[in-house]
């Protein structure tokens, strides 16, 4: 990396390090709290923070700010940590010529954490976003507005306050932020702030803040007294700029370097050159007028600096488009490719339609499914295919507007937004930009961030679109957008009907494996520095590394296991014991460790109670387990595991379909009288909801009564009606997958599903026995064991 300079992806990064879904990159600060909604600079000197802010960096993530409880601990781990923290949008990342780390941090909402998932190489961890409240109540306004009058009042009171600062306050129409920012530029201590921080009660926060700034007043106004009078002394910094101005006149006159007009010059130049519409040039020249006029040192003169580089590096001008080579996109997209032959398909019509059409109206694809099915990388060909520069921008986390939109130039350490900031990174106007996770941007109380990306996305607004920051339109009509999104039911209704939705399922273990063997390794072995002649994983060793070494619907993981097998044959070609090898099965748990997802099913399932549901995520199919237990008692349900009210009542009514069918299982009524029955579902930091777990709720409880163990290799799904019929449910494809995929080799699902078995890969359907199920006794009688002799009843 080139010391000095300000850099988005750091040469010498590590490589990816894979998240939750709600998984956070963690940076642990020592006595500074990072308060929403203010910039905030940071210098970061420990090697783990540098590898997180140099991992955020590169993929353009946001990363969580918590303050250590101490500030002595050198090497912070999870229970150093305060629980409360910010996220943050990491604006700059500067590593300067002294070895320095800085980031320039702008804070943005308040979480906490729900658990820490690694220490290594830098701190992860699962967190919960905490909105601002957004009651207001007559009282709660009544004490805002006190508080934003006596923050102007100290603002005014201090002389090294910017000017800016007092507008932005002004400019503040929430409380909440409001109480923030003020707490932001308080001089209290570190302490005082985490418990700011922890206060999400409106009323709680603005008064202690007011209170706090109350104090602070009583100062700053017998200060302001003390400094009236001794005045002649205060003007001080006016001699600075005087005296700067002086030091750069004589600079000039000793031939040392010509200030601003070398400057000034080379800004006129560039902006002959650049292209822009006529009224942007415009207001350009009037910019770059101002700034010559500036003294040296001026505030202000920084800032229009910032916004004449904005303006100037915008690519502006549009180069000729080259014409779409049908034939050439196929191969590229099949290059870069395995299998989905239906979306390829789609694709190539898209780019048949546009080359024929190039300025009219296409639709805006938006790829839909779990993480690592590759959403990403096809973006990626369709922009290599048509020649295009391709740039990702994150909207993962975005709930205000100003974060697509910009914010007004007034506003102290204000930036274009995440729109017009990804077309200066793709350096052109005809760039495909991939706008990631379209679903997980949420609403704030700053504006409604969708409305914005209806402008963007609507062919009829977007040539005119115009940032905040910029202040002029800047056409956004040549853009290819294409989205991506995990979970299809958060995008607004508007939102989503602009766009032509393809789904991306997930992939057999068979695809997988044709994945790893044609793509992955290869990829592997290039990133590690090895020839394919010197190593390679025979197909048994990866479809182990597949089984009981990841489970996801995606390749991601898998990618990942590649690599750190393939990096164990590099190590020892580079030791020199060994010039080639291919790595077997029985070397696996030498490379990497035991294998983690081995048979547990079967220890799961071997006692009476437990069964093996499927469940549909916004990640791909799973299986779930379902356990029941009982307990002395008198014939309570108790229902755990963070469910949703549906799952509840699905579990209410398999109660109430095993004790009206008891005699026919064999259950002695006494014994659901004597009984407390308690239903769980594990991985209680998940909620769950949905019916489709009723057929393995009373698989689970009949199991449980009647001691009759669940078979393990049977999984199952169905809603269930109180008179034992199974119901269809949906998602089947991804669940059967799922089964699949966890070694499974029987699933049952409601007969009404049958239409669906089309959908499910063929290999898939030929590995796995299919019971159809038109009632819950076909369940019992196709998934419990026989009774264990003598018959059993303990829980
Ligand atoms: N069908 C495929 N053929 C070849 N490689 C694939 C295929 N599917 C995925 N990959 C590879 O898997 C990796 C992960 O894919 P990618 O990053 O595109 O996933 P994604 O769906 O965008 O995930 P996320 O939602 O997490 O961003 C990439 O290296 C990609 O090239």
């Amino acid at each position: 990396m080139n010391p000095g300079s300000e850099t988005a992806a750091p040469a010498n990064a590590e490589s990816s390090v894979a998240f939750p879904p709600d998984g956070l990159i963690i940076v642990p600060v020592r006595d500074t709290v990072l308060l929403p909604g203010t910039v905030f600079p940071i210098a970061i000197s420990r090697e783990r923070s540098i590898a997180a802010a140099q991992q955020a960096v590169r993929e353009e993530r946001q990363i969580g700010v918590l303050m250590q409880r101490d500030p002595s601990v050198a090497e912070p781990s999870a229970i150093d940590l305060h629980r409360t923290g910010t996220i943050a949008n990491v604006l700059r990342y500067v590593n300067a010529p002294d070895g320095t780390h800085h980031l320039v941090l702008q804070g943005q909402q308040r979480f906490r954490v729900v658990e820490f998932v690694r220490e290594r190489p830098f701190l992860v961890a699962r967190v919960q976003r905490i909105e601002e409240p957004e009651t207001r109540t007559p009282d709660i306004e009544a004490r805002f507005l006190h508080l934003k009058q006596q923050a102007v009042e100290a603002l005014q009171l201090l002389p090294q306050a910017p000017r800016e600062l007092i507008g932005a306050v002004q400019g503040i129409t929430a409380p909440g932020p409001l109480a923030d920012l003020i707490a932001a530029y308080l001089e209290i201590s570190a302490d005082a702030k985490q418990e700011l921080l922890e206060t999400i009660d409106l009323t709680a926060r603005i008064d202690k803040v007011a209170k706090l700034l109350a104090e602070r007043l009583e100062v700053l106004r017998l200060t302001h007294e003390i400094g009236e009078q001794t005045k002649a002394t205060f003007d001080q910094r006016q001699r600075e700029a005087v005296l700067r101005e002086q030091m750069a006149t004589i600079q000039r006159q000793l031939g040392e370097g010509d200030g601003r007009a070398g400057e000034v010059r080379e800004l006129t130049e560039k902006l002959a050159k650049a292209g822009m519409p006529a009224e942007v040039e415009e207001q350009a020249r009037r910019e770059l007028r101002r700034y010559e006029r500036m003294p040296e040192g001026a505030m202000e003169a920084g800032m229009v600096r910032t916004y004449l580089d904005w303006l100037l590096d915008l690519p502006w001008a549009l180069a000729d488009e080259k014409p779409i080579d049908i034939a050439e996109a196929r191969k590229i997209l099949d290059a870069d490719h395995f299998g989905l032959d239906k979306i390829k398909r789609r694709i190539i019509e898209y780019l048949a339609v546009r080359k024929l059409s190039p300025t009219g109206k296409a639709p805006i694809l938006c790829f839909a499914g779990p993480p690592g099915v590759g959403k990403t990388s096809l973006g990626q060909s369709i922009a290599r295919a048509m020649g295009r520069a391709f740039v990702r921008v994150s909207l993962g986390g975005v709930h205000d507007e100003a974060e697509i939109r910009g914010h007004r130039r007034t506003y102290v350490g204000a930036l274009p937004g995440t729109i017009i900031q990804g077309i200066r990174k793709a350096g052109s106007r005809d760039c495909v930009m991939m706008l990631d996770e379209i679903d997980k941007m949420g609403q704030g109380i700053q504006g409604d961030p969708s409305a914005a990306m209806l402008e963007v996305l609507d062919p009829e607004q977007n040539s005119t679109f115009r940032d905040n920051y910029l202040g002029v339109p800047f056409d956004l009509s040549r853009v290819v957008f294409i989205a991506t999104a995990n979970m299809l039911d958060t995008i607004k209704g508007p939102l989503r009907d602009r766009m032509e939705i393809i789904t991306l399922a997930g992939y057999t273990e068979n695809e997988k494996l044709e994945i790893a063997k044609r793509y992955l390794v290869k990829r592997q072995l290039d990133a590690n520095g090895l020839k394919p002649e010197q190593a390679g994983i025979d197909d048994e060793a990866l479809r182990n590394i597949i089984q009981y070494y990841t489970r996801e619907s995606g390749v991601r993981n898998l990618e990942r296991e590649i690599g750190r097998t393939l990096r164990s044959v590099a190590v020892r070609i580079a030791e020199g014991s060994i010039d080639h090898a291919t790595v077997h099965v029985d070397e696996l748990t030498a490379i990497l460790g035991s294998p983690i997802f081995e048979n547990e099913v079967a220890m799961r399932t071997s006692v009476p109670g437990v069964a093996t549901g499927l469940a549909w995520t916004p990640v791909g199919g799973d299986i779930l387990f379902i356990e029941a237990a009982r307990s002395p008692g008198r014939g309570a349900l108790i229902l755990t595991g963070q469910l949703g009210d549906v799952m509840r009542e699905s579990a209410q009514a398999a109660m109430t379909l095993v004790k009206s069918r008891a005699a026919s299982f064999g259950i002695a009524d006494d014994l659901l009288q004597k009984s407390d029955i308690h239903v769980h579902v594990p991985a209680g930091a998940t909620p769950k909801d949905g019916p489709s777990a009723g057929v393995a709720m009373f698989t689970a409880l009949v199991s449980l009564l009647t001691g009759r163990t669940v078979r393990s290799d049977t999984a199952m799904t169905g809603e269930i009606s109180l008179r034992g019929l199974v119901l269809p449910v949906g998602g089947i494809k991804e669940k059967v997958i799922a089964a699949a995929r966890a070694g499974l080799t029987r699933v049952m699902l409601p007969a009404r599903n049958k239409r669906d078995l089309e959908d499910i890969p063929i290999d898939v359907r030929n590995h796995l026995e299919i019971i159809w199920l038109e009632r819950v006794e076909e369940a019992i009688a196709a998934a419990l064991e026989p009774a264990p002799a003598p018959a059993d009843t303990a829980s």
